[in-house]
């Protein structure tokens, strides 16, 4: 048997059956080119006879995409089947997929067809598009839940006809890994001419088990395509996830012993695109395409990681499309990854003292914030050393009332000269008030110049970053303060420029 698999995406196809997931013309073609790029072997680009405007999407993909097979879903009849083929004459290879359901209920109940009725119009549907396209694929819908007599009868004679892919779905994802693999395992051994088609997955994740069951309908079926979407889009709970089966069988190439033309490096624009498109959101604890799959927040983790990847990591993250692995400092982080990250920002701390003092408050501001950004290092570290050069005024705490209608309040505790001492005063905002409530007991004199506030990074949790610019008998200081309360960042930012005003051996700077 073979051990080439074939991948067949279905985003634009059963991906787009996903309520929500609607896509433009223009977007299909973007998705396709990037599946081109990921060399999919064969793209669905949707369902000729479904509408005017899914006709067009294919006919531009046929003429666009030429690397990869193109494909149309066409149920069994021929109005469905020529529009299909109408759609795909653009195409350097074609594939028509036609379809009818199989299982005792969808014939009954929703066919209202008997079973030798059915099995009659699978086989003159599949000669009807092999007269039109050479490479003709047919699916027994619901073909799990279908009796296997008649199944086998089925798929027998459209082989006959000409089908070159037989592809068995798993409809409704009611399949359970080991029986599925049997199940396709069963069929090919009892179809005497099962040889002549390839055999082909179609699982979906009802029971969140659309990867499983495709990935044992390979290994114990013997298939040798696997239909799948980007993200696992697709109808109710989705597909097979094209990046978690792909990576699988890559990851554990010892154990499946497949090859694959496709080019992972391409997936994770991919995923970008498709939930770009569709607005579905990637969870961010989903394998590999996850902002959190590769990603390290804990310190036992991140020691191993940075000693060796392979600790915790089973794929490289490059060989997908991540440009690295992170790491993510936060309150569970150690010592030896906010050291490596000091270093990567080019942070040389004088002794182990110094580096302990930082990672102590490190931790401290972790506690208060989820995760801690490299800015919010920076502003750490550039707040200890402004705290060592000049400390002749240091914050201490501080309290402030602001209401609706009411001059806001500010209480603050700073120490001048080593003493603690409290000033208080009112303001026209918090920030006035405080620095005023400062005033009261320097007296600097001083005229502020340039007052800054910058959130150290996206969100609302991060620390605020504030610079103060003071000026006073010709000199002009920069004071430097940060954090999550920026009204603290800015009494902080005051009296480090305070104490630079006072301290001798600060460069004075040319005003302008
Ligand atoms: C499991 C799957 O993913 S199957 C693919 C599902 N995808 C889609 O349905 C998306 C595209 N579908 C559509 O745009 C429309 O449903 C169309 C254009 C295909 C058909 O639209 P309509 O003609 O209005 O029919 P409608 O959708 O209401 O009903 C489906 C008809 O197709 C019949 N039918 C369903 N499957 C098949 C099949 N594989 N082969 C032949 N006939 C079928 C149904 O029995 C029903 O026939 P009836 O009208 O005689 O009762
Ligand atoms: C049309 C077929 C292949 C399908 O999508 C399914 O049965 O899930
Ligand atoms: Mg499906």
């Amino acid at each position: 048997m073979s051990d080439k698999l074939i991948i067949f995406d279905t985003t634009l196809r059963d991906g787009e059956q996903s309520p929500g997931a609607s896509m433009t013309k223009d977007a299909k073609v973007r998705i396709a080119r990037q599946l081109e790029r990921l060399k999919v072997d064969v793209i669905e680009a949707g369902f000729a006879a479904s509408s005017n405007g899914d006709f067009d999407a294919i006919q531009l993909i046929a003429n666009t995409v030429k690397d990869s097979t193109i494909c149309s879903l066409a149920r069994a009849n021929d109005r469905d089947i020529s529009r299909a083929a109408d759609a795909l004459k653009g195409a350097n290879r074609a594939r028509i997929h036609t379809f009818i359901a199989t299982s005792a209920l969808h014939m009954e109940k929703k066919l209202r067809m008997t079973p030798d009725q059915v099995l009659e119009q699978a086989r003159q549907s599949v000669r009807y598009a092999r007269n039109l396209v050479g490479d003709i694929e047919f699916s027994p819908e619901d073909g799990y839940r279908s009796d296997n007599d008649f199944l086998c009868r089925v798929l027998e004679a459209v082989i006959a006809e000409g089908a070159t892919t037989i592809n068995v779905p798993d409809t409704v994802g009611y399949a359970i890994p080991e029986l599925y693999g049997n199940f396709i395992k069963t069929l090919r051994e009892r179809i005497p001419n099962s040889d002549k088609a390839i055999w082909s997955v179609h699982c979906h994740n009802d029971l969140g088990m659309a990867v499983a069951n495709s990935l044992a309908g390979v290994k114990l079926g013997g298939a040798r395509q696997i239909e799948c979407t980007i993200n696992g889009l697709g109808e109710r709970a989705g597909n097979c996830s094209l990046e978690e089966v792909v990576m699988a069988i890559k990851t554990r190439k010892d154990y499946f012993d497949l090859t694959m033309n496709i080019d992972a490096k391409h997936i994770l624009a991919a995923s970008r695109m498709v939930s770009q498109i569709t607005g579905f959101v990637v969870q961010p604890n989903k394998a590999v395409v996850g902002a959190n799959a590769f990603a390290h927040a804990s310190g036992i983790h991140q020691d191993g990681v940075l000693k060796a990847r392979d600790t915790y990591e089973i794929m490289r993250a490059e060989d997908v499309g991540w440009t690295n692995n992170k790491i993510v400092l936060g309150k569970l982080s150690g010592r030896n990854a906010f050291k490596q990250r000091l270093q990567e920002l080019g942070i040389q701390l004088e002794s182990e003292a110094e580096v302990n003092t930082a990672f102590a408050k490190f931790k401290e501001l972790a506690d208060r914030k989820s995760e801690i950004f490299d800015e919010d290092i920076l502003a750490l570290v550039i707040d200890e050393s402004a705290s060592h050069d000049q400390d002749a005024f240091g914050f201490v705490s501080m309290s402030q009332r602001s209401e609706t209608g009411e001059r806001p309040y500010a209480n603050i505790v700073f120490t001048a000269g080593g003493k603690e001492v409290r000033g208080e005063s009112n303001g026209n905002g918090p920030v006035d008030a405080s620095l005023k409530a400062i005033e009261t007991h320097v007296n600097s004199g001083a005229e502020m110049v340039l007052y800054s506030v910058n959130a150290i990074s996206g969100s609302t949790e991060s620390q605020g970053e504030v610079t103060v610019r003071l000026q006073s008998n010709g000199r002009v200081v920069n004071g430097v303060g940060a954090d999550p309360d920026i009204v603290v960042a800015s009494a902080k930012a005051y009296l480090n420029a305070l104490s630079k005003l006072q301290s001798k051996s600060e460069r004075v700077m040319a005003q302008g």
